[in-house]
């Protein structure tokens, strides 16, 4: 670890894609007064094009290049809400650096609640385009273990983006008290 304290440490979201790591990010920056950063929109940002279209014209492999290059920068920012996009931590360089540098919560949501979601996804996320929802399950469950490294996990299931972000705003603000009781 560095020597950044615990309440400057940046806070990075992680889990599979549409679980609410943007939503429930920019939520949490807000109740904390801190910066956020989306890495996907970062990245989109960097190309001038949206995800599918960056996919289809450079392919994934540039995509997860970037990925990678604008996560190890931003996780070594102090202060920060980070929502890293659900395939980042397919990258074992990106997994190492966010659990040294920053806070990892895991935004934990069922396969049967997250099903229902699919339609809001399907259109912005390539990953998911082409396939069968039994394809899409198996990626589901393939994809668990790379998010087995975090600091908290959050069941998400049955709670809106509010309930969420004040679970995870009201355990930072625990933690700060119990470890840095000076503010320091
Ligand atoms: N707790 C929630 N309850 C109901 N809907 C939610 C909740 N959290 C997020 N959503 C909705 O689910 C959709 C996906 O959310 P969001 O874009 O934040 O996911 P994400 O984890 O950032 O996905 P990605 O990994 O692809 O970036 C959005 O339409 C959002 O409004
Ligand atoms: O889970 C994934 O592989 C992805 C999730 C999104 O956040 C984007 O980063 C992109 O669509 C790829
Ligand atoms: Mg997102």
């Amino acid at each position: 670890m560095n020597d950044v304290s615990l309440r400057e440490q940046s806070i990075v979201l992680i889990g599979f894609m549409g679980v609410g790591k943007t939503t429930i990010g920019r939520s949490v920056a807000k109740k904390l007064y801190r910066d956020f950063i989306d890495i996907d929109e970062e990245i989109e940002k960097k190309f001038n094009l949206p995800t599918p279209e960056i996919f289809k014209k450079y392919g994934e492999k540039k995509f997860r290049e970037t990925e990678k290059e604008i996560i190890i920068h931003s996780c070594k920012q102090k202060l920060k809400i980070i929502s890293v996009g659900g395939g980042a931590f397919l990258q074992e360089e990106i997994r190492k650096a966010c659990l040294s540098e920053c806070i990892i919560f895991f935004l934990d949501l069922s396969w049967d609640s997250w099903k229902e979601r699919i339609s809001l996804l399907i259109d912005s996320r390539p990953v998911l385009q082409g396939k069968t929802i039994e394809q899409i399950e198996k990626l589901f469950y393939e994809r668990q273990p790379i998010y087995e490294g975090h600091h908290s996990r959050v069941i998400t299931d049955n709670l809106v983006v509010d309930e969420i972000a004040d679970y995870i705003t009201d355990s930072l603000k625990t933690a700060w008290d119990i470890y840095e009781p000076n503010g320091n």
